[in-house]
């Protein structure tokens, strides 16, 4: 099931937990806008090469949209379906993996309870192809082409898969070029220009707070236990690192060069020297190489995905030996997966949650830029354990109301916490939760139009 499928089919089950008119729950299946520009640069041989950029802003009931920007080759193949599709069926499109993201981002937003909606975008492209300058030609494009439908108040881009602080400074710099000095227009930048501290590591501490506090429940802790971890960039080594810390025993790591494993617990401040130096995971010598395929099946406590969406399906769930499922990569598991791992008994923490941590500080952060002021790290970290600990004990209270999984109390939380300023969406102002009207809305596709859509369940 393709990524837009399936996360739509996972807010179609909350909306109807919570009793959602059949009305508001199909605009919310809708994204706001979809942006998709071509961005031509020079190569650094002067050749010209092409590529193109997505930007989809899901929703913006609860304040800016907000999201990450992806350089990865399957936001292209996505783009090359999507048109494929466009072509055959004209507008019953669904296989678009960033507006899948951007949906994925308002839940999230919600879920945190941060005044934000969700977005997404990114650019088709394989980084690791393409020099430094390059990329900042390519980003630059890219930022040109949007500069005028992203800003402070209205959409703040941030890091994701193949992009990272340099990449937010590219974009800050170049809208500022047309915008004047804005901070605050991205976050995750590097902290010389209004980055906070923290925000490199917030979605690896954040999966470790939400681990915690799902292990606590089954009275268990990270000290002791085994752990895999798919992906170890951003996210992925972040995690490792600090449940090493925590005395986890992380025995499987992999990245896109293979994956090594070691039954006594991975040295992570070792295998991130290796990695920092020779750019993969191979030839490691404190651990055996392995299949990567196999590292989801390894035997382990826990499992983290931290790389790509879709890794967990039919295919290979019912071969999962985890106990425990933390999805610190957005939609790593499909429905059908959920099925056969909540029939096995294995407990899935949702992406919506698990890894909030990283957009909840790039909230802090853009807080910080708004007050012209400069939180120390200590502060950031209590801070976001506070959100995290909160959401999670929101999400149980959902999952006790509506006798539901992980996933449903974290998705019925989204649309349940915004609920009022849903409504208000179609008189084309939004309140803020103080009250105050906070901005427009442009208008949405009527609602015959809306009811002739007709969505893949
Ligand atoms: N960055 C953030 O703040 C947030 C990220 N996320 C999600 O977390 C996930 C990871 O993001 P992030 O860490 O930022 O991205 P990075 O680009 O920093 O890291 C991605 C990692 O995944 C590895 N990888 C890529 N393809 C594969 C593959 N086929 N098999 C195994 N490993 C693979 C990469 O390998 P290699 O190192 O060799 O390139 C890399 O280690 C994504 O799903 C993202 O959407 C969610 C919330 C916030
Ligand atoms: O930090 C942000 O704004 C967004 C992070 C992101 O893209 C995500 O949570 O998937």
């Amino acid at each position: 099931m393709n990524a837009l499928a399936a996360t739509s089919r996972n807010f179609r089950h909350a909306a109807r937990l919570l009793g959602l008119d059949s009305k508001v729950e199909m605009s919310l299946l809708i994204p706001f806008r979809e942006i998709k520009v071509e961005c031509t640069i020079p190569k650094d041989d002067g050749t010209l090469v092409s590529y193109v950029g997505f930007r989809v802003q899901h929703d913006n009931a609860r304040g800016p949209m907000k999201g990450g920007i992806r350089y990865h080759p399957e936001v292209d193949l996505s783009l090359k379906l999507m048109l494929m599709l466009l072509l055959i069926c004209s507008w019953k499109v669904d296989p678009d993996e960033v507006n899948a993201l951007a949906q994925l981002m308002t839940w999230k937003s919600a879920v945190a309870d941060i005044p934000y909606g969700g977005a997404k975008g990114g650019i088709g492209c394989n980084p690791g192809d393409l020099s430094k300058s390059e990329l900042e030609r390519l980003t630059r494009v890219f930022t040109q082409k949007i500069h005028d439908l992203i800003g402070v108040h209205t959409d703040v881009p941030a890091p994701d898969m193949g992009t990272n602080a340099q990449t937010m400074a590219w974009i800050l710099d170049e809208y500022s070029k047309f915008h004047g000095h804005s901070p605050a227009v991205v976050t995750g930048k590097p902290i010389d220009l209004g980055g906070s501290l923290g925000r490199e590591a917030a979605t690896g501490r954040g999966v470790v707070f939400a681990a915690e506090a799902l292990l606590a429940e089954h009275g268990k802790a990270i000290k002791g236990l085994t752990f895999a971890i798919q992906g170890f960039g951003n996210v992925g080594s972040w995690a490792a690192k600090l449940i090493h810390e925590r005395g986890g025993k992380v025995i499987a790591v992999s990245d896109i060069t293979g994956a090594v494993k070691n039954p006594h617990g991975i040295d992570i401040p070792e295998l991130l020297r290796h990695k920092e130096s020779t750019g993969s995971l191979k030839d490691f010598q404190g651990a055996d190489s392995m299949d990567a395929n196999e590292l989801l099946v390894h035997k382990c406590d826990v499992l983290i995905p931290c790389a790509l969406g879709g890794v967990l399906n039919r295919g290979n769930a019912a071969d999962v030996k985890a106990k425990f499922i933390i999805e610190a990569a957005n939609h790593p598991t499909d429905p059908e997966a959920d099925e056969i791992l909540a029939k096995k008994g294995v407990v899935v923490l949702p992406d919506i949650y698990a890894n909030s941590g990283g957009v909840t500080v790039s909230y802090f952060e853009w807080v910080q830029n708004i007050q012209g002021f400069m939180w120390d790290e200590q502060q950031v970290n209590k801070t976001l354990q506070n959100y995290m600990t909160r959401a999670f004990h929101n999400i149980k209270n959902m999952c006790q109301t509506h006798d539901c999984n992980l996933r449903m109390g974290a998705f019925t939380l989204g649309p349940q916490s915004s609920l009022h300023c849903y409504k208000n969406e179609f008189t084309g102002s939004c309140s803020d939760r103080t009250g105050n009207s906070s901005h427009q809305r442009l208008p949405k596709l009527d609602a015959t139009l809306i009811t002739a859509i007709d969505f893949e369940t």
